[in-house]
Formats: structure tokens, C-alpha cells, sequence
């Protein structure tokens, strides 16, 4: 079975990765795994309030819960996408990774499987401008991400979601896809030596 390829969307929050990612998948032509952390995330908030449906739903203390799970959720996320490339399919990553002992985890996995690298870029204006009119992420998430998110500069390709549409990102991904040119960006990377945040 040919293995699948990994998609891998870096940009903080609000940059508009899941909105290209939908774009992707609604797309007939290359089909495609969209793989959002939140959703091992949001698991686990049902989980907790789904138990005892007829109590009043639980204050859920999110910084609480991330200590104690998160290293075990980015594990199985990241298993979870090896099985997925493993099975043949292309998968989009769709995460937020703000520190270097995550990147390095999320290096160690997938330095050797085929990555396309794209940079989701927006500025940090946009950022706080969307955070607001969506408002259901913590102001100031995006811009607190911003220097440790957009610390690269070996994207395979960038696409500015100022710029362009998610439609008009997702082409761009598929063009890129189709022209058979290499995924080198993530094989350049070395692992960051901030490890310890
Ligand atoms: N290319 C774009 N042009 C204009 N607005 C956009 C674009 N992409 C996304 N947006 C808007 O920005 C907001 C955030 O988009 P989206 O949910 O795709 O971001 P995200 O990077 O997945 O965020 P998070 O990591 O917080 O889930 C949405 O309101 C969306 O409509």
C-alpha cells in the first residue's frame, strides 16, 4: 500500500488552517484526513460531561486537564496520523505546536515520512481582528503563539490567508501536490534546541 502524505498546516490560532482544511476535504480530486488535535481534546470534554447527563455540566478547568493529559493526547495524536499515513491516507495536520519539546516529539515522529511544510500566515493584527469576531478562543492566543508558531523559514511553500481565500489556499496545496515537486521543508528542519519549554 502507498503510504499517504502528511499535511502539515503550521499556524497559530486563528490563521484559518481549519478553514483550508475544510476546503481540502470538500474537494473531489486528492482526498484527504483531517486530524485536529481538538477533536482528541473534545473527546475527553464529552467524556467528563456526557457521564452524568442530568448533573449541571462541570466547570472544566482547561489549563488543569492539559497538564495532566496533554502529553498522553499528543501521543496518541501523533500514533493515530502514523497509523492514518500508514493506511494510505493523506492526512492534514491541523495543530497548534508553540513550543520546541513538542515540535521535537512531532520531529522525532514524522522526519522520515513525507511531509508537505506549509506556513499559514496572517498578521498579528488579523489575528487579534478574527479572535475577536469569532470569540470562542482566549483573547490573545494567537498573539501569545505568534514568535514561537512563525519560527520557520523552510516551508515547501507559504500561503497568506490575508491574501487568499481557503479556496484559493487549498489550490494551491493541491497545484503543489500535482506538480511532483519534493517535500523538503520539514526534512531541513533540526530539532530546536528550546526543548525544555
Ligand atoms: N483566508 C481567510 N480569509 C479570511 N478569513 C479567514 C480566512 N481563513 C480563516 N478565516 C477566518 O478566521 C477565523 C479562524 O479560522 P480557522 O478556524 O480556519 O482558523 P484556525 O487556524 O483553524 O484556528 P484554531 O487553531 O483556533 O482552530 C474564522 O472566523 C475564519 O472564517
Amino acid at each position: 500500500m502507498t503510504q499517504g502524505l502528511l499535511v502539515y498546516l503550521n499556524g497559530t490560532s486563528s490563521s484559518g488552517k481549519t478553514s483550508i482544511s475544510t476546503e481540502l476535504t470538500n474537494q473531489q480530486e486528492i482526498p484527504f484526513y483531517h486530524l485536529s488535535v481538538d477533536d482528541f481534546f473534545n473527546n475527553y470534554n464529552d467524556f467528563i460531561n456526557n457521564k452524568f447527563p442530568d448533573d449541571p455540566p462541570k466547570e472544566i478547568d482547561h489549563q488543569v486537564v492539559s497538564q495532566i493529559l496533554d502529553d498522553s493526547i499528543f501521543s496518541v495524536y501523533h500514533s493515530t496520523i502514523k497509523l492514518l499515513l500508514e493506511l494510505g491516507f493523506n492526512v492534514i495536520v491541523d495543530t497548534v505546536i508553540d513550543n520546541g519539546k513538542r515540535f521535537n516529539e512531532f520531529h522525532d515522529q514524522f522526519s522520515d515520512q513525507p511531509v508537505l511544510f506549509i506556513g499559514v500566515l496572517c498578521s498579528q493584527e488579523e489575528l487579534i481582528r478574527r479572535e475577536q469576531a469569532r470569540g470562542d478562543r482566549r483573547a490573545g492566543l494567537a498573539a501569545s503563539q505568534f514568535s514561537e508558531v512563525y519560527c520557520f523559514d523552510e516551508y515547501d511553500f507559504e500561503v497568506n490567508t490575508e491574501e487568499l481565500s481557503p479556496v484559493e489556499c487549498a489550490g494551491k496545496i493541491l497545484s503543489y501536490m500535482k506538480s511532483g515537486k519534493e517535500y523538503a521543508g520539514f526534512k531541513k528542519l533540526n530539532t530546536r534546541s528550546d526543548s525544555a519549554n
